[in-house]
C-alpha cells in the first residue's frame, strides 16, 4: 500500500521532501511512523535509481541521462558531422572548381542504416567490435566511379566503410589518427575497414602520411580515361556554378597556340603516370591495384571480383548483386547494404556532359596518349583509352 501510495513521491524531485512533511504532519503518530519508513524507502530507492542512471544503464527517457556523459559524447559526434558537411561546401574555388560531393546515397537507405548518413558503416547488430584504422583505402580518381566501387563493396559482410569522405590525409591531417579512427565504423576480428577519397591520389603528401599509418594499408585507384575524366570534374563544377568559362577556354593557357593549361586541376588530376610515380616511393606496386572506370560500369561483377581477391577476401559479391537500370544508364545494386531495396547512385553520378568541341577533345587525346602509355607499362594493364 505505502509502495502504491508513495510512489507519486518516487518521481518528485529528489532533496525536496516537501510533500513528505506536509503528509506527515496530518497523519495520526503510528501511521507517521510507517509513512517516514515509506519516505525513506522511496528516497532509497530513488537514489538507487540516480546511482542506476549515472552509471548509464536506465533508459532514454530518464532526465539524468541527457546529462550523463554519453550525452556529451553524442552531441560532439554532431559537432564533428556539422564540421564534415561544412567541408562539402568549402572546396569550391574562385573558379568555381569543387573538389567533392556528398555521398549518394539515397534518404531511404541511410534511413535504414538507423545511423549518422554521413559516417554510416555496417552495424552489427549489437554494435559489438571495435573501431579500427582502414587497413584498405580508395584513393582516387575524383570522378572515376569510386562511388560506385565504394557502394558495390560494402554488400561484402567483411567490409565496413565510412559513408562520407574524410580527407584525412589532404585536410584534416592536424586532427590526429585518433580523430581519424572515431570517424571509423566497428569492425569485427576478420573484417576489413575502408574509406574513399579521391583527392589523396593527387595529393603529394598523402603517400608518405599513409605509409606512417600503415605500410601495410592496400590502396585501390579508380582509373577512367582521362579526356571524360575532365569533362566529367568539369560539368559536376558547371552543375553548380553555370557561370564559369567554357571547358574549351579553361582547356588551353593560349588557344591559338594549342598550348594545354596543366595547371587546371581537371586536365592535372588525369596524368595518372606522374601522380603514380610519387606513391612509389613510399609503396610497391603489388600494394596498389587499378580498377577500370569503365569496366566497372560494363562488368561490375568482374571488377568487383578483383578487388575482393585484393583485399583477400571470398568472392562474395558476384553478377547476381547487379541489374542494368535502363532509366539510370547504369548498373545498380539489387539490394543495397543494410537494405532489401535496388539502389542506383544517385543524381549526381552519371550526369549529361555538355558537348565539348571534337577537335578540342582530340587535342587533348593527342596530350594523354604518352602519359597513358607509360601509365600502361607502369601497372601492367591496358586500359584502352585510345580512341
Ligand atoms: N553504377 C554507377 N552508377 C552511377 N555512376 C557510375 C557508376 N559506375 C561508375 N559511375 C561513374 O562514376 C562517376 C563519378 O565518379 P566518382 O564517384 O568517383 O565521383 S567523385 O569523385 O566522388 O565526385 C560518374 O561520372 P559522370 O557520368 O561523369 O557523372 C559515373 O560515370
Amino acid at each position: 500500500m505505502f509502495a502504491q501510495h508513495g510512489c507519486g513521491s518516487c518521481t518528485d524531485p529528489p532533496g525536496t521532501g516537501m510533500a513528505f512533511s506536509r503528509v506527515g504532519r496530518l497523519d495520526p503518530p503510528n501511521r507517521g511512523v510507517s509513512r517516514r519508513a515509506a519516505v525513506m524507502l522511496c528516497s532509497l530507492l530513488t537514489s538507487l535509481f540516480l546511482l542506476h542512471c549515472l552509471t548509464e544503464r536506465c533508459g532514454t527517457s530518464s532526465p539524468v541521462r541527457a546529462s550523463s556523459s554519453r550525452g556529451l559524447l553524442q552531441d560532439l559526434g554532431s559537432q564533428r558531422t556539422k564540421r564534415l558537411v561544412y567541408q562539402w561546401t568549402e572546396p569550391v574555388g574562385s573558379d568555381g572548381r569543387v573538389d567533392a560531393e556528398p555521398p549518394e546515397e539515397s534518404p531511404e537507405l541511410v534511413a535504414s542504416r538507423k545511423v549518422s548518413p554521413r559516417f554510416a558503416g555496417k552495424l552489427s547488430p549489437l554494435g559489438e567490435g571495435s573501431k579500427k584504422l582502414p587497413q584498405a583505402l580508395i584513393i582516387g580518381v575524383k570522378k572515376g566511379g569510386t562511388r560506385a566501387l565504394l557502394e558495390f563493396l560494402r554488400v561484402h559482410p567483411d567490409i565496413r566503410a565510412v559513408g562520407a569522405e574524410p580527407h584525412f590525409f589532404d585536410r584534416n591531417y592536424e586532427n590526429g589518427l585518433d580523430w581519424y579512427r572515431e570517424l571509423m565504423p566497428k569492425t569485427l576480428e576478420g573484417q576489413i575497414t575502408m574509406e574513399k577519397t579521391p583527392s589523396y591520389f593527387v595529393t603529394r603528401e598523402a603517400p608518405a602520411r599513409i605509409s606512417a599509418m600503415s605500410r601495410d594499408t592496400k590502396l585501390i585507384v579508380v582509373v577512367r580515361d582521362p579526356v571524360t575524366r575532365a569533362i566529367s570534374d568539369y560539368t559536376q563544377t558547371l552543375s553548380k556554378k553555370p557561370d564559369i568559362p567554357s571547358f574549351e577556354s579553361l582547356t588551353f593557357k593560349n588557344r591559338t597556340t594549342g598550348l594545354i593549361d596543366t595547371s587546371w586541376s581537371a586536365i592535372q588530376i588525369g596524368i595518372y603516370a606522374k601522380h603514380l610515380d610519387n606513391w612509389l616511393q613510399y609503396f610497391p606496386m603489388g600494394q596498389i591495384l587499378f580498377v577500370s572506370g569503365e569496366r566497372l560500369i560494363t562488368d561490375p561483377a568482374g571488377e568487383l571480383g578483383r578487388v575482393q581477391d585484393f583485399l583477400g577476401l571470398k568472392r562474395i559479391i558476384t553478377d547476381k548483386h547487379f541489374y542494368f537500370n535502363q532509366t539510370k544508364g547504369f548498373p545498380c545494386l539489387k539490394k543495397a547494404e543494410g537494405s532489401s531495396k535496388p539502389h542506383c547512385l544517385g543524381k549526381t553520378k552519371g550526369r549529361t556532359h555538355p558537348n565539348i568541341d571534337p577537335e578540342v577533345v582530340q587535342r587533348l587525346r593527342d596530350f594523354y596518349r604518352p602519359f597513358n602509355m607509360k601509365f600502361y607499362q607502369m601497372t601492367g594493364r591496358f586500359f584502352g583509352w585510345e580512341d
